[in-house]
Formats: structure tokens, sequence, C-alpha cells
């Protein structure tokens, strides 16, 4: 297989995705290179559920085998808040920097110890004629009290590795992607892949 396509409109998630793929070789495509994939609208309140509804809907549209990635952040000190509300936190045009203020003005005067928190994310792979597969993985980290760095994208300038000292958008891409809720996730599909992909899902 050269090419998967991941269903997202997402310019952050699709960057980190070709890079993980680059390794096996894969070119990866997102819904930027299909502009006609109508939104799927995320009504699941799970990210799994999410991820089969986005994965099954694009799969269904081009019928091509197909990975959805539905994740976000949960903190603890507001009862896993964001959670799949992520992307949309501070309103229903997505914009990462106002999510970030809403979500420190939320933590205002939480301690430290007290802005325990994860990345999650949940892939799905469709492929036509076979059942959706889903794999999960998370990330731990703490909510910063300010924003740091500029890489990565989301949550990540407040998103704080304390064995690493940085936040996640301090990070370079490799390093992140050595240790992201996505690259976990993705490593537990790669277990399975070949399974995944024998015969009658295989695209060339
Ligand atoms: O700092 C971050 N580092 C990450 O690694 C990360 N992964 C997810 N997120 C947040 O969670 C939302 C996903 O929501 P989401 O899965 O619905 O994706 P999305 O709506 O942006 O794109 P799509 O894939 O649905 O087209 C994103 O927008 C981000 O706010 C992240 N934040
Ligand atoms: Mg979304």
């Amino acid at each position: 297989m050269k090419e998967i396509i991941i269903a997202t409109k997402n310019a952050g998630k699709a960057r980190e995705f070709a890079a993980l793929f680059a390794k096996r070789g894969i070119e990866v495509k997102s819904l930027l290179d299909f502009p006609d994939v109508p939104d799927v609208e995320e009504t699941g309140s799970t990210f799994a559920e999410n991820a089969k509804l986005k994965a099954e809907a694009v799969c269904q549209r081009l019928q091509r085998p197909v990975i959805a990635d539905d994740s976000g952040l949960a903190v603890d000190a507001l009862g896993g808040r964001p959670g799949v509300h992520s992307a949309r936190y501070a309103g229903e045009d997505k914009n990462d920097a106002r999510n970030i203020a809403k979500l420190l003005h939320e933590l205002d005067g939480v301690p430290m110890e007290k802005r325990t928190a994860r990345f999650h994310c949940a892939l799905a792979v469709a492929i036509p004629g076979r059942p959706t597969v889903i794999v999960e993985a998370t990330c731990d980290g703490y909510i910063a009290e300010a924003p740091r760095g500029e890489g990565g994208f989301g949550y990540d300038p407040v998103f704080y590795l304390p064995e690493r000292g940085k936040t996640m958008a301090e990070f370079s891409p490799e390093e992140k992607n050595a240790i992201s809720h996505r690259a976990k996730a993705l490593a537990k599909l790669n277990e399975q892949w070949d399974e995944i992909m024998a015969e009658k899902g295989r695209t060339e």
C-alpha cells in the first residue's frame, strides 16, 4: 500500500500522520486533498464513537480504506472537560488561542499539582465491506499556567510534561511523535496493520 486517507481537515493532525506514516513509506492524504467531502457531524459521546462516525462516513463516500482520528484533552479539575468538545471549546468556529484562553481562565487559581490532564486519541480504520477497527491511547501531563512554545497545534502550548520540563509545543515534531497520544494509538494500530489491510482492503 502506498497511500492512506486520513479523514481529517485538521492540518496539525495531517502533518503528524504524514510524518508517522513516512517511516513506512506510505503517503498520507487528508480531507484537505478532498475538499468535496462534507463535514461529518461529531454526535458521539466518546472519542471512539466519533472516530468511527468520521471513518465510516468518509469510507462510504470514497470507497477506499480510511483512518479517522478523534482526539482531545481531558482535564481532571474540570471533570474531564473539554473532552470530545476540545476542538470547539470556546465556540463553534474553531480557534486554538481562544480555547487555550478559556481553559486557563477556568483553571485560574488551581495549583499545579491539581492541574493533571491527558490527551486522548481514538483511531478508527474503516475499509469497504469490513468491520471498523478502533484503537485508543492517552498521554498524561499537566496544564501549564501560561502558553509556551510554537510547535504542534491545539492545546500543545499549555500541555506540560514535567519529566521533560517542556510543553508539548516546545518539542520538535520528532519528540512529539515519539510520545504523543496519536503516536501511541498508531503504534497499537501498527501491531494489527497487516491483518487489517490484508486481502480485500488492499489498495495499490
Ligand atoms: O494540543 C493538542 N495536541 C494534540 O496532539 C491534539 N490532538 C487533539 N487536540 C485537540 O483536540 C481537538 C480534536 O478534535 P477533533 O478530533 O474533532 O479534530 P478536529 O475537529 O480538529 O479535526 P477533524 O479530524 O475532526 O477534521 C483538536 O482540535 C485540538 O483542540 C490536540 N491538542
Ligand atoms: Mg472534529
